[in-house]
């Protein structure tokens, strides 16, 4: 199969004033194109790490990241990032904040096709009408709903989502998760979402990658294959609760508190 995402090997430390901190250490992960890979682990083991060399933002020590097969050895205009705190800025009406990443990234898109894809999106997540609103007049919920716009606005090919919906209530996250199979549905992406929300994880996403504690390395991937939007209901059936515990476990394992295995 071929993946659009591919991590092999990597080891990563950061230079620190009392020396390397090693960070990652055998980091292996592969997503085909239009798959969505959940990262968990314990906290501080690396998971915004893995991001920033996905994105370019860092290049590994060790190991390489290749995205369609190049490797990245610099920063990558085709990945869209949206993070906990959206970052809105205030100055700009949502639909001028959506439409950002098109004045940095080169498109072929008239201005007018540019809105018409902002305001196209917005509609998919919910916010038409609020097109003109500034961010504070929008609840938490609706602005990371426009920050998933903005970040998909210029059509990257890969999305990284360093635990978005962390911030939010349990039922406006619970909503999120809804729209974010809508937008897949529509909008295909190949997605990273880091999270410490295992149900969060196995509602999303086709695979689950759990890192080992730091330094971090692939630990344990389980499969969830799925065919379309998943229903909220999944996480109530038994096929669920088998895969959170088998993540739990893992999770166990990661943090040193039950031994692996033999
Ligand atoms: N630029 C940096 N320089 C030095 N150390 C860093 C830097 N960035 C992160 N670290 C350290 O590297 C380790 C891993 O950080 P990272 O943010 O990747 O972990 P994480 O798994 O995303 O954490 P969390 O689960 O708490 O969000 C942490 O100990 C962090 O303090």
């Amino acid at each position: 199969m071929t993946h659009l995402i591919e991590i092999t090997g990597v080891r990563h430390a950061y230079r620190t004033a009392k020396g390397p901190l090693p960070v990652l250490d055998g980091l292996d992960l592969a997503v085909p194109e239009g798959g969505f890979t959940a990262v968990v682990g314990p906290s501080g083991c690396g998971k915004s790490t893995l991001t920033k060399l996905v994105a370019g933002l860092l290049i590994p020590d060790h190991g390489e990241v290749r995205l369609h097969g190049s490797p990245v050895t610099s920063p990558r205009a085709t990945v869209g990032m949206a993070f906990q705190n959206p970052v809105l800025l205030e100055w700009r009406s949502i639909l001028k904040n959506v439409l950002l990443p098109l004045e940095i990234v080169p498109t072929d898109l008239s201005k007018s096709q540019q809105e018409d894809r902002a305001r196209h999106l917005l509609s998919l997540v919910g916010l038409e009408g609020f097109e003109d609103k500034r961010p504070s007049e929008l609840s938490g919920g609706m602005r990371q709903r426009a920050s998933l716009c903005r970040a998909l606005v210029h059509q990257p090919e890969v999305l990284i989502l360093d635990e978005p919906f962390g911030a939010l209530d349990a039922f406006t996250r619970e909503d999120l998760w809804q729209i974010m199979h809508q937008l897949k549905a529509k909008e295909p992406f190949t997605g990273v979402l880091i999270t410490h929300d295992l149900r969060e994880a196995i509602y999303l996403a086709d695979q689950v990658v759990v890192l080992s504690g730091r330094p971090a390395r692939t630990q344990y991937t389980l499969d969830l294959p799925q065919q379309g939007p998943r229903d909220i209901a999944h996480l109530y059936t038994a096929e669920a609760a088998e895969q959170l515990a088998i993540l739990r476990h893992q999770i166990e394992i990661a943090q040193g508190r039950t031994p692996a295995a033999a």
